[in-house]
């Protein structure tokens, strides 16, 4: 059996090309995961924690879905996978199938690294109302299933910041440590910025917005037309990774530095 590796990092050639191929792989997750979330209306009763349909929950609908899902995920081995970061970590399920010796690429102190309740936090209050439009046409566990969609993609590209980080420190460990040991975040955050390659990131998934989500029509001709409209708006994908995907990615970073040297 072949040691399974985190998508695109084998220890051998980790480098900043192939973390960051990976992060343009994940920008097409991310954009399609939000556009099956825009076939939905708000759905608004999923969200209400007084309208909760889970026996046993106390939270909203959406939120038993994803406790439920991560639990069978668990079992499935999803989080053996050092990519991957429960939602809902407490009292998960051990995995069930056999144990697969992933690479081990993480320093062990920076690995457990979780800011999901950020992820989700900004996810629900501030995402979502920017591209579904209002209303409730009753498909509550498709919406719910999406929205997970939506939040582990955003996840796995956030955490993902594990691994960028662990490039640039054993690509220049004698830039980064006295920063680490002075336990200065606005240096390592310097340090560890590229704004040229932000804007870059900007405008690719925008354009990805609007290349995966124009309406294509074909004409009895096979002539195909587009109509300009977009399913979801390209700008407020920019908005999403400029305001929350990349800041959130170099909070990891930077948390995941401060412990590269415990
Ligand atoms: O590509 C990098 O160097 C990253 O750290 C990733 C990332 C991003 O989140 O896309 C974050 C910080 C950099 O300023 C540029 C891009």
């Amino acid at each position: 059996m072949t040691t399974p590796v985190a998508s695109c990092v084998s220890d051998s050639v980790v480098t900043l090309d192939s973390v960051r191929e990976s992060l343009v792989r994940q920008e097409d997750t991310i954009v399609f995961s939000l556009i099956e979330r825009a076939k939905f209306p708000t759905n608004a009763p999923i969200y209400d924690h007084s309208l909760n349909s889970f026996p046993g929950f106390s939270g909203s609908f959406v939120e038993s879905v994803v406790r439920e899902t991560e639990a069978v995920q668990a079992k499935a081995g999803r989080y053996e996978n050092p990519e991957e970061n429960p939602f809902f970590p407490d009292n998960l399920p051990p995995s069930l199938v056999p144990h697969r010796n992933y690479t081990q690429f993480l320093h062990p102190a920076g690995a457990s690294i979780n800011i999901n309740k950020k992820v989700w936090d900004m996810y629900f209050t501030q995402l979502l109302p920017l591209f579904v439009a209002p209303g409730d046409d009753g498909n509550y566990a498709a919406t719910a299933s999406s929205d997970l969609g939506c939040l582990q993609a955003l996840s796995r590209r956030i955490h993902y910041g594990k691994f960028v980080a662990e490039v640039k420190y054993r690509d220049a460990p004698h830039d980064y440590e006295p920063a680490i040991r002075s336990k200065d975040r606005d240096a390592l955050m310097n340090l560890l910025t590229f704004k040229s390659v932000e804007d870059i990131v900007k405008m690719r998934v925008e354009k990805k917005a609007m290349t995966f989500g124009q309406e294509v029509n074909v004409n009895a001709n096979g002539t195909s037309t587009t109509n300009g409209n977009y399913k979801v708006d390209p700008p407020i994908v920019g908005r999403l990774y400029e305001e929350w995907v990349m800041p959130l990615t170099k909070l990891v970073q930077v948390e995941y530095l401060l412990r590269r040297l415990d």
